[in-house]
């Protein structure tokens, strides 16, 4: 080993100090870089986080309220930054999670890693007992409670009703011959079918009354929380409290009148009223979740069905072909029989229109969580309290994922799809509690729709309906029908 002299050293540093200085230069900006490289695959997450409070709320609000929708916020930002970008909305800060690995760790993980995450005007309308916000020790309590009305038997039940209304309803549209909007249609049909399944109120003017409450009380959900009358969220606030004068009223008439029993959930819920706690709903639970059920299940299965429509309408073959599967079931029934479940059990290629027109429309893009510790998702570091939306609208058109994720091809459902990969209900604990209801709801329309009718769209435009969480065009898909049995 060579030993240097101190003179030796000396001799040396002083011949070379260029190089020697050039050596320590370069050491030292490698070390920088490293760092600074380590660093950005881990926890710097580009984006802008902008002002303490505020940061980039206006410009989430704008593209809410742009014909575009509040996604252009999402997409625009993936223009700018790359796949995963941060931003800081109503106070907190937002990573949109846009892979399947991501919605794993992340769905699989609910109540030990991450928690329902909803920016402050959405948890106020919901309500603090709401399925969507409760602590993890009363959602498994809730959840199973409120698993009554999605029995086979109560669902059996709701197809026939539903059948017999939507039949009724669409012949008469049909023999005026006038236009009407597919989406409004649907509010109102599946809104009617399932308040007559949760609390039995069939009278129009109450039917029109709460419709307007929940209209009001949705419409808040995304809007600035300021209580200043007027606002779209004043309005919401006081919807809700109408909404909850009204329910709260209704359980206490019929816990005073022994005679007003029905067969509904809220029966079932009253029913309970002597068992133990951990057995049954309090006042204040059963009606945050009413509207949670009907939130949940009456925009979103009206959406659903307004882009089946729209989606048939640009794609013949596959209208025909669901046709023709539809055909043969009806032809197998007794005239004027309802649907039942085995019926529907057999529309295997409707099934997979309903899963294409899903995936397409991303009626619920993306879904909030919080990060209830510090943790990583695929080497990104997320810190305790950050939000992380899973990005279900980015996933379903990934072309890693989904092959031509443009085409409207419901074939591709012949192949079963990879676990969190196809996720319009969510998954893991906190999945859809709706999945079947929905799917049944949708493809009763279907085979109703194709069976009965030919249909034209008399408005193509395509701008995303602003006002609303869910996706859906601004238009909600005009048609005018014609009987397939006067072509
Ligand atoms: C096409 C129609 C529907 C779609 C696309 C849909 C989508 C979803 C999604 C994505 C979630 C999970 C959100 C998350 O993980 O953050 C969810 C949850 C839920 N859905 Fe649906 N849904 C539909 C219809 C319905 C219907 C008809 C009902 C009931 C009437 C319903 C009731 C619920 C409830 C109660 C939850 C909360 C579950 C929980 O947190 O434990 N949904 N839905």
């Amino acid at each position: 080993m060579m030993i240097f002299q101190r003179e030796q050293l000396y001799l040396l540093v002083k011949n070379n100090y260029e190089i020697i200085f050039c050596a320590l230069l370069a050491g030292l900006i490698t070390s920088f870089l490293t760092k600074k490289l380590k660093k950005s695959s881990t926890d710097a997450i580009p984006g802008r986080l902008g002002l303490p409070f505020v940061g980039e709320t206006f410009s989430f609000l704008s593209a809410t309220y742009s014909t575009k929708g509040c996604y252009d916020f999402v997409q625009l930002r993936r223009q700018s930054y790359g796949k995963w970008f941060k931003t800081r909305l109503f106070g907190k800060v937002h990573i949109f999670v846009p892979s399947v690995v991501g919605a794993k760790a992340i769905l699989s993980n609910d109540f030990r890693l991450f928690n329902k995450g909803y920016v402050k005007p959405t948890a106020t309308v919901l309500g603090m007992s709401s399925l969507f916000c409760v602590p993890v020790e009363d959602h498994k309590r809730i959840r199973r409670l409120l698993t009554g009305p999605f029995s086979m038997d109560s669902l059996s039940k709701l197809v026939q009703k539903f059948d017999k209304m939507l039949s009724a309803e669409l012949k008469k549209l049909a023999d005026e011959g006038k236009s009407f909007v597919v989406l409004d249609f649907n509010m109102r049909i599946t809104f009617h079918a399932m308040c007559d399944m949760l609390v039995s109120i069939t009278d129009e003017s109450l039917l029109n009354k709460i419709e307007k409450d929940v209209t009001a009380m949705s419409n808040a959900m995304l809007s600035f929380p300021v209580m200043i009358p007027g606002t779209t969220y004043y309005k919401g606030v006081k919807a809700r409290e109408s909404f909850l004068s009204f329910f709260e009223e209704m359980i206490n008439r019929r816990r005073r009148s022994s005679k007003e029993r029905h067969q509904d959930f809220l029966q079932a819920m009253l029913d309970r009223d002597s068992f133990p706690d951990d057995e049954k709903l309090r006042d204040c639970e059963i009606i945050d979740n009413l509207f949670a059920l009907i939130l949940a299940g009456q925009g979103t299965t009206a959406a659903a069905i307004m882009w089946c429509v729209k989606f048939l309408d640009e794609n013949k073959q596959v209208q025909k072909k669901l046709r023709e599967e539809q055909l043969s079931i009806l032809g197998n029934k007794p005239i004027g029989d309802s649907l039942c479940l085995e019926d529907l059990n057999k529309m295997s290629y409707g099934l997979k229109v309903v899963k294409e027109t899903l995936r397409m429309s991303n009626v619920i893009l993306w879904f909030p969580r919080v990060a209830l510790d510090d943790c990583k998702i695929q080497d990104v570091e997320i810190k305790k309290g950050w939000h992380v939306d899973v990005d279900a609208a980015h996933i379903h058109y990934d072309p890693e994922v989904y092959k031509d994720p443009l085409m409207f091809n419901p074939s591709r459902f012949d192949e079963a799809q990879k676990p969190y990969s196809y996720i319009p209900f969510g998954s893991g604990q906190r999945t859809c509690l709706g999945v079947n209801m929905a799917n049944m709801l949708i493809l009763v329309f279907l085979h109703r729709l194709t069976t009965g009718y030919k249909w034209i769209v008399d408005d193509q435009d395509l701008s995303i309906d602003t006002k609303s969480l869910l996706q859906k065009l601004k238009s909600g898909v005009p048609i005018t029908l014609t009987p397939l049995k006067d072509i």
